[in-house]
């Protein structure tokens, strides 16, 4: 899959990211619909995204029982899309169930979403996570035995920090995908991301992908800051 930093459309409705993306003129690029932009535009936008020629990771995190996300992930499976995911901490059934449902629902001639599964959150730092979740281990302990379960279930992948990266390649192979948000260029304001990393760090401790939103959606020039952060990206 095509490796350019994914840029997540953290945008209210599909006018403001229409905006943004024609800025970018007739580039292919790797885009995120998270939550927000999905609830308010659903599928149409997604087939828009596609008309285009754009890569689309759909970023919704499911996280419920496994025959409920089972059955989401073989409606999901249509939709064209070339990355999904879930919560590992949904559990091992869960992400099995999921995997299941896309492989049963993408048609014969389209290639099935790669799947990953959310380690613990970039926001999360260890202190919060052994407050909140009760967990009292490192929090390397926490994204690493996730990633195993993931890996495990068959998945394709995790959501996790650059940070984590090594690591998890260490515990399952290289081929199975870290994809990092928590991407921030030097200087750039954290807002709510707790473990982050620049483009090129990232690069250096193994990513497969970086996900990038208000260090690009949010720049007073937005291409150039997005040619930065693909320069940094590619560039090591
Ligand atoms: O652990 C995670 C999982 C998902 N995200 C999403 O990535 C982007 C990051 O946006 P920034 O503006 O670059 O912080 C956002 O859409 C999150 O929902 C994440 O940050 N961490």
């Amino acid at each position: 899959m095509v490796q350019k930093p994914i840029i997540a459309l953290d945008f209210p409705d599909r006018v403001y990211a229409e905006q943004f993306l024609n800025q970018f003129q007739d580039e292919k690029l790797f885009v995120k619909v998270g939550m927000e932009l999905f609830y308010k535009e659903g599928t149409s936008f997604i087939n828009w995204l596609k008309s285009k020629g754009h890569y689309i990771f759909l970023d919704l995190k499911l996280h419920d029982i496994p025959n409920t996300v089972y059955s989401s992930m073989k409606v999901l499976a249509g939709l064209g899309v070339d990355m999904v995911n879930v919560h590992a901490a949904g559990g091992s059934k869960m992400m099995e169930y999921a995997l299941k449902g896309l492989e049963e629902g993408t048609p014969k001639e389209m290639e099935r979403p790669k799947l990953i599964a959310v380690t613990q959150l970039t926001s999360t730092s260890e202190e919060q996570m052994q407050r909140e979740q009760l967990i009292d281990r490192k929090l390397e302990d926490s994204v690493i035995h996730y990633a195993k379960l993931a890996f495990k279930a068959g998945l394709d992948g995790v959501v996790c920090s650059a940070l984590e990266a090594g690591e998890i390649s260490d515990a399952t192979n290289k081929s199975f995908l870290k994809v990092t948000p928590g991407i921030r260029m030097i200087g750039d304001n954290s807002h709510d991301q707790s473990r982050i990393v620049t483009p090129s760090d990232a690069r250096k401790l193994g990513s497969n992908h970086i996900v990038v939103g208000r260090s690009i959606t949010q720049a007073e020039n937005p291409m150039q800051a997005y040619e930065r952060v693909k320069h940094e990206w590619e560039l090591n």
